[in-house]
């Protein structure tokens, strides 16, 4: 096995980073009232867990028509997780171009420590000026490569490096679509890793559509990476994420260690995290669809709704999206997608007619 980095501590060898608060949040339709947030982030604070993000699914400015209103402001949510965590560090997300500089300035004022800059995985480039202000007003920085299946490892490195001159200290290898299997992971955390060498540190956030995130974290640990997300119950967008109680479990086992206890977060995960979900994260077709066909996994809930208002399959209309290969924040094509589908199922039943 490959020596995992001893970047944190002598204590840690990874560190986990719980996003039920925010990728949770698309499967919440964006819906967290503020006791969700207090009660979660206490049982999580309690149980070891050193980084919880807190933030609209689709990051700081996310609450809009295009994809959906926060129930409650998100900037309400950060601060009061701040003012409950007594050991956790509060990270939150921005999408450049969904939220904007003031926006990064405020979630900070509110006590967020944890500055995570996402872009689709080829444009790394538009993130320059959010990591250069967030590392001027000192907050910490972590880069999310998104859709990370989609380009390969030499790629995402050269991407990777973009990011880290422009100051982010962790650059995350996402699996937005929970597409990525096990050495597809290591392979892509490798190649980070080579590039940026000891300037920052290599990160995975996974999503379970093919039901390996926990064995993809563990490749990715294996192979570099020293921050892993996760989230208690999968609470996250598709089937979910990496399942934060499974991975700790898992990493005590092989020795790997997370600094959270297993029972605490397991606890936490069945009686704090499960109260607040609308249901389970499934592995249901529609999950899976996402996985094989390489779909952002934030599309799910968006494609039930258009299946629901035009009449046609969820899966399927997944699967269109991923054969078109649609990217974050061209939710709106899913309209067209379901559109095609339904104009080509009643083309089938014209012709059907007119054959007999
Ligand atoms: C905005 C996305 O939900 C970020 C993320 O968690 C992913 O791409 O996965
Ligand atoms: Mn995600």
């Amino acid at each position: 096995m490959t020596e995992l980095p001893r970047t944190f501590s002598d204590e840690l060898d990874v560190r986990i980073t719980d996003t039920s608060l925010r990728d949770g949040s698309h499967h919440k339709r964006h819906r967290f009232t503020a006791e969700e947030v207090r009660a979660i982030v206490t049982a999580l604070d309690g149980a070891g867990v050193p980084v919880i993000e807190v933030s609209h699914g689709d990051g700081l400015g996310g609450s809009s028509f295009t994809y959906g209103f926060s129930a409650t402001p998100e900037q309400e949510l950060i601060a009061l997780a701040a003012r409950t965590a007594r050991r956790a560090k509060i990270a939150f997300l921005v999408l450049p171009g969904v939220g904007v500089l003031d926006d990064i300035a405020a979630a900070q004022d509110g006590g967020a420590q944890v500055c995570r800059i996402a872009t689709h995985c080829t444009e790394a480039d538009v993130s320059v000026q959010h990591f250069r202000l967030a590392r001027e007003r000192g907050l910490e920085t972590v880069g999310f490569l998104m859709m990370a299946h989609s380009r390969p490892p030499e790629e995402l490195a050269a991407q990777a490096r973009i990011m880290v001159d422009a100051g982010c200290q962790c650059v995350h290898v996402v699996d937005s679509a929970g597409a990525l299997v096990l050495e597809q992971v290591a392979d892509r955390v490798a190649a980070i890793a080579a590039e940026v060498g000891a300037e920052a540190q290599v990160g995975f956030h996974g999503h379970e559509n093919l039901g390996v995130a926990v064995a993809n974290s563990v490749a990715a640990a294996r192979a570099g990476a020293v921050q892993i997300d996760g989230s208690a119950r999968r609470f996250g967008a598709g089937a979910g994420n990496t399942p934060v109680e499974a991975f700790v479990g898992v990493c005590d086992k092989l020795g790997i260690r997370t600094g959270v206890d297993f029972f605490a977060i397991a606890d936490a995960a069945e009686d704090v995290v499960r109260p607040a979900m609308p249901q389970e994260c499934l592995l249901d077709r529609a999950a899976l669809m996402m996985g094989y066909a390489g779909v952002y996994s934030s599309f799910l809930r968006h494609a039930e709704v258009q299946a629901e208002r035009y009449g046609v399959d969820a899966a399927a209309l997944l699967v269109r999206a991923g054969e078109r290969k649609l990217v974050g924040g061209q939710e709106d094509q899913l309209i067209a997608l379901a559109l095609e589908l339904r104009a080509a199922a009643e083309s089938d039943v014209d012709g059907a007619r007119s054959s007999t």
